[in-house]
């Protein structure tokens, strides 16, 4: 099946501890035009995401401890890649993969704007801005800042929401992207490795909700993770850049 753009999609769900969400939100990725294969991957949750996920009509990858949200996209991208080759589809039939959070619920139906322009060639990379969310967040800005100065010192764009992760891209995207940097680096460094390797990269305003990350100890831990890995990210590439003597933008 594809959409009314002429590529089927894939979209993959990297999920820890989803249960009370990812229900609602494989159910709107599913209705998207075009989208024949949900793929989620249980990232070693502790409670029910696998059998939520199952029930609701997804392909369930599971790994048995956790490995970060980069490795379970990895996976999910290789759950796509054996299909397709099992189905024998080559080419413009390979599926375009949407990465999808899990914790959008029924506004992930909104995702589906990131589709055209990757299906129509205006795009290798369509990257989702998210509108002010309901409950305000407890951050500072801090991995933000450093995500989007990162990104703007070795490309030269400026990207207005580095860390979104709701993202579709062509097979060729996927390729240079590979392999994903750790952990929460993985969208800074995607964006990097995409401009590097010649392709285009937009950002589209997509209405969607997901859980907001708190003021909490918890909170604060989780940013500092984010903040860890995406600085290992950018501390990689500022390497690879200087060994290619490529100059920063800057
Ligand atoms: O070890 C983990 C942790 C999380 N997730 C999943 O990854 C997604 C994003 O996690 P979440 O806790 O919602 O991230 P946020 O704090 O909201 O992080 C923002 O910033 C991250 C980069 O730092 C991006 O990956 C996210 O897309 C973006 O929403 C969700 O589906 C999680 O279930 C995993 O698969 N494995
Ligand atoms: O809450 C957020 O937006 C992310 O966890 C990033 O945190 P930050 O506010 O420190 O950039």
């Amino acid at each position: 099946m594809s959409g009314d753009h002429g590529r089927p999609v894939a979209v993959v769900i990297p999920a820890k501890d989803e249960a009370e969400r990812i229900g609602a939100t494989i159910r709107a990725a599913a209705s998207l035009p075009g989208v024949d294969l949900v793929v989620v991957v249980d990232d070693g949750s502790r409670d029910d995401t696998q059998s939520v996920a199952r029930q609701a009509g997804a392909v369930v990858a599971r790994h048995f401890r956790n490995r970060g949200k980069a490795a379970a996209m990895q996976t999910g991208a290789a759950v796509v890649e054996r299909r397709d080759q099992h189905e024998g589809r080559a080419g413009a039939e390979r599926r375009l993969l949407l990465f999808v959070d899990a914790d959008l619920e029924d506004s992930a139906v909104e995702v589906g704007v990131l589709v055209p322009p990757v299906a129509g060639g205006e795009a290798d990379l369509a990257i989702a801005t998210l509108p002010p969310q309901r409950s305000a967040g407890g951050g500072r800005g801090f991995v933000v800042r450093l995500a989007r100065e990162g990104i703007r010192s070795l490309t030269g764009w400026t990207p207005t929401q580095p860390l979104s992760g709701m993202r579709c891209l062509s097979r060729e995207a996927y390729d240079a992207a590979q392999p994903f940097a750790a952990g929460w680096g993985v969208e800074t460094a995607m964006t990097i490795d995409v401009l590097a390797a010649g392709l285009r990269v937009v950002e589209v305003p997509c209405a969607l909700h997901h859980r907001v990350t708190g003021s909490d100890w918890r909170g604060q831990l989780h940013r500092a993770a984010q903040y860890r890995d995406v600085w290992r990210a950018l501390a990689v590439r500022r390497l690879r850049a200087r060994r290619a003597g490529r100059r920063a933008p800057d």
